[in-house]
């Protein structure tokens, strides 16, 4: 094994199903560790084939079917342990049997009761007879970060000299700080004499948020192993996160004396296929594949992404299997985004000035909604494109809805100049809208259609209404948009009332944009 490897160890179906509420069936674990074979991880633990019989069968089924990374079985120093750990693992190409016992005082005294030298000689045994199975043995002092370093030191010794070709110094409860951690690390492998016969191994819990900062910190320190979890799933806050570790390693090589050979392709479906299994969401702004971790939404940033993508990202989404960053329109975007944005929905702008007036509404818009999608672009930009210089406008619109009363609509229009408000009551707020809009147009047009979808989700939506308008066998459509729906409702039946008063289908000649 060359030096500079990183030998990564994935835990998620053993510490990451103890996560409360993680459980997974047989078939379940088989699919996850399918897809960390693909990502090349080099060693999964599947789980701890003594704790239940269904956990038995996923390690054997895992053990079956996975034939490029080493496979894991969990096992107390306990003899029954071992002996299951070893017949589950008896398909594998490669099986590993890891076995375990506390170090702290504290673990030893209270969970164990079982004096420090009971425990060493309990090491020793559990070491010498997973060795009988495999040459492939892993050794963890659990609770070493809270250990006495001297006695940890004898036992790290004594578990090297027994036959385990990996020690793993974990941080149980998450306790270390990572200049501490390291410095553990290298005390240990400084300490031990034999450490050159074993790979050395942390295994870091987040209890502080620090897990993957106090593996990072060991493997400055001389450890080559990191056990990981997909999207730090584990045993309360969980384990250290696999695609922030990797990443890290990867993404700062000029600090990093060695590389993992994961494929970082696979990470963002390992993530997705671990949070759809589990039901644990990724949060949006998870490093590396929460669906924040390649956006932008600030101008200034997404102008310097546009210009150079290092501006404000120091890794490719691609690298991680995104199919690319992603840019989010809302109400802290620039002009340049918004540009940009549209011209990749065919929609282009002819002058400066057209491009200021269609940024205006978008604020306006951005102002009112958190987030904008396509579709409300498309709805703003059909209705920057007919309503600038119609001949009815509208003005202001009050509208009163209570239970028991019928609805009542108070609206100004702008007639060829002249603004003129009226009321009228209808059967809902709607009609009474289009009643006091008649009342004032006094058109005599034929209300069709009326249909109304929410152009994107959340109550926060901007609403999209259409209406269909007849006048003497004319037919024409009209579209509003807005967060408002009895607005949109208004500006609809107003764009199609504008179109059939017009003496023909009219092309507008301030049009200020063109939907290509
Ligand atoms: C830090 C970690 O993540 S360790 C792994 C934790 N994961 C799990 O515990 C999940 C799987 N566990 C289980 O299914 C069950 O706990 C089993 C099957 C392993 C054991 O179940 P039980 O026999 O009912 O024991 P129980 O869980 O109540 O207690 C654990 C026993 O193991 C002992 N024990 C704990 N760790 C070790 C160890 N590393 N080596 C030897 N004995 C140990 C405890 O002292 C206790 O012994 P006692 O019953 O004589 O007091
Ligand atoms: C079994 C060991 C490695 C463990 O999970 C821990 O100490 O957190
Ligand atoms: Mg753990």
């Amino acid at each position: 094994m060359s030096q500079d490897k990183l030998i990564i160890f994935d835990t998620t179906l053993r510490d990451g199903e103890q996560s409360p509420g993680a459980s997974m069936t047989k078939e379940e674990k088989v699919r996850i560790a399918k897809a960390l074979e693909k990502l090349r991880v080099d060693v999964i633990e599947a789980g701890f084939a003594i704790a239940s019989v269904g956990d038995f069968e996923a390690v054997r089924a895992v053990a079956q079917v996975v034939k490029d990374s080493t496979v894991c079985s969990l096992a107390r120093a306990l003899d029954a342990d071992i002996d299951r750990a070893a017949e589950a693992l008896k398909g594998a190409v490669s099986p590993r049997i890891h076995t375990f016992i506390s170090t702290s005082a504290l673990h030893m005294a209270h969970k164990l009761q079982m004096s420090p030298e009971m425990v060493l000689e309990q090491a020793i045994r559990a070491v010498k007879r997973a060795r009988q199975y495999t040459d492939n043995v892993e050794f963890s002092p659990e609770d070493a970060a809270r250990s006495d370093v001297d006695f940890l030191c004898r036992v790290v010794e004594a578990a090297i000299e027994a036959g385990a070709t990996t020690i793993n110094i974990p941080d149980t409860v998450g306790y270390k700080i990572p200049h501490l951690f390291g410095q553990l690390i290298r005390t240990v492998r400084e300490r031990v004499p034999n450490s050159d016969k074993a790979i050395f191994s942390v295994h870091c819990h987040n209890d502080l948020g620090l897990a993957v900062a106090n593996s990072l910190s060991a493997v400055m320190n001389g450890a080559r192993q990191v056990e990981c979890t997909i999207n730090g799933l584990g045993e309360r806050a969980g384990n250290a996160a696999l695609e922030e570790v990797v990443m890290a390693v990867r993404t700062r090589q000029d600090i990093f004396p060695c590389q993992t050979t994961i494929d970082t392709t696979q990470i963002l479906n390992c993530s997705r296929l671990v949070s759809n299994i589990t039901g644990f969401p990724v949060q949006p702004n998870k490093a590396i594949v929460g669906t924040n971790a390649f956006a932008h939404e600030s101008g200034i940033h997404q102008d310097g992404v546009l210009k150079n993508r290092e501006t404000y990202e120091i890794m490719r989404a691609e690298d991680v299997g995104w199919t690319t960053n992603r840019m989010v329109l809302g109400k802290h975007s620039g002009r340049n985004a918004f540009k940009t944005h549209l011209k990749q929905l065919n929609i282009e702008f002819k002058t400066e000035e057209e491009l200021n007036a269609a940024f205006t509404r978008f604020k306006a818009l951005a102002d009112k909604k958190h987030e904008i999608y396509d579709e409300d672009l498309q709805a703003l930009m059909t209705d920057v494109s007919t309503g600038e210089n119609e001949r009815i406008k509208l003005v202001t619109m009050r509208v009163v809805s209570e239970m028991g009363e019928m609805p009542q609509a108070q609206i100004t229009l702008n007639i060829a100049g002249d603004e003129l408000t009226c009321e009228a009551k209808g059967s809902g707020p709607v009609d009474a809208t289009f009643k006091a809009i008649e009342q004032l147009a006094n058109s005599q047009v034929k209300l069709l259609v009326y249909s109304v979808s929410n152009v994107t989700n959340g109550t926060d939506a901007q609403g999209e209404v259409s209406v269909r308008l007849e006048k003497e066998g004319r037919i024409v459509n009209g579209q509003g948009a807005d967060t408002d729906i009895l607005i949109a409702s208004a500006k609809a039946y107003l764009n199609a009332l504008n179109r059939i008063l017009a003496p023909s289908e009219r092309q507008h000649p301030q049009a200020t944009a063109s939907i290509i």
